[in-house]
């Protein structure tokens, strides 16, 4: 079972950028959650203090129960192979393995096998939780909650949002049209 992860006032600083400011959410079990805002505004850094990749300059992450923040580099890697699964953007994808895979080999290579048929179930049927970055309002929409970044604030929280609500609200943020 996935576990909940927390972030608790979580402040990302590169020198003087202050990348997230203080954000304060959770990502409940079995959510599939969407990220959206204009480019910059934290949605990297803060799923890379979420995931346990980067510790955070100031505040607590908890995975499940444990604080990660103040964990070791070795620490944190034995628990996002145990417990995270990543899709980058195709940059950070390894090509010539499925997307299937891609998300499986941080557990294989903590030495678990991954069981075929519970992949595609995972947020249904097993209480995975999702986190997805994303640019296209129709790909958020497909998510049960969008999270909407700013400044490296989360702004906005928003249930069930139609394609249509972000677009205006993401030509809002950035000035731009959304398709
Ligand atoms: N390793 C780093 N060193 C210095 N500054 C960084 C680093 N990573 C991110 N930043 C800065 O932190 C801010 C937030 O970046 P982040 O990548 O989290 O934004 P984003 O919303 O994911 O953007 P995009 O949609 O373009 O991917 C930006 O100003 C970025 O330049």
């Amino acid at each position: 079972m996935s576990p909940v992860v927390t972030l608790d006032r979580v402040t990302k600083s590169y020198g003087e950028l202050v990348a997230l400011d203080e954000v304060t959410l959770a990502f409940p079990r079995g959510r599939f959650v969407a990220v959206m805002g204009p480019s910059g505004s934290g949605k990297s850094t803060m799923l890379h203090c979420a995931a346990a990749l980067d510790p955070p300059t100031s505040g607590s992450v908890l995975i499940g129960e444990v604080d990660v923040s103040g964990l070791s580099e070795t620490r944190r890697t034995q628990l996002r192979r145990k417990h995270m699964g990543f899709v980058f953007q195709s940059y950070n994808l390894l090509p010539a393995i499925t997307v299937e895979d891609n998300i499986t080999l941080p557990l294989r290579l903590a030495g678990v096998r991954a069981d075929r048929d519970w992949l595609g179930e995972l947020v249904d049927e097993l209480g995975q939780t999702v986190v997805m970055v994303t640019h296209d309002p129709a790909a958020a929409a497909r998510a049960h909650d969008t999270l909407v970044m700013a400044d490296g604030k989360v702004i906005e929280v928003l249930d069930a949002p139609t394609p249509e609500d972000l677009a205006v609200r993401l030509t809002r943020l950035t000035g731009e049209p959304v398709a």
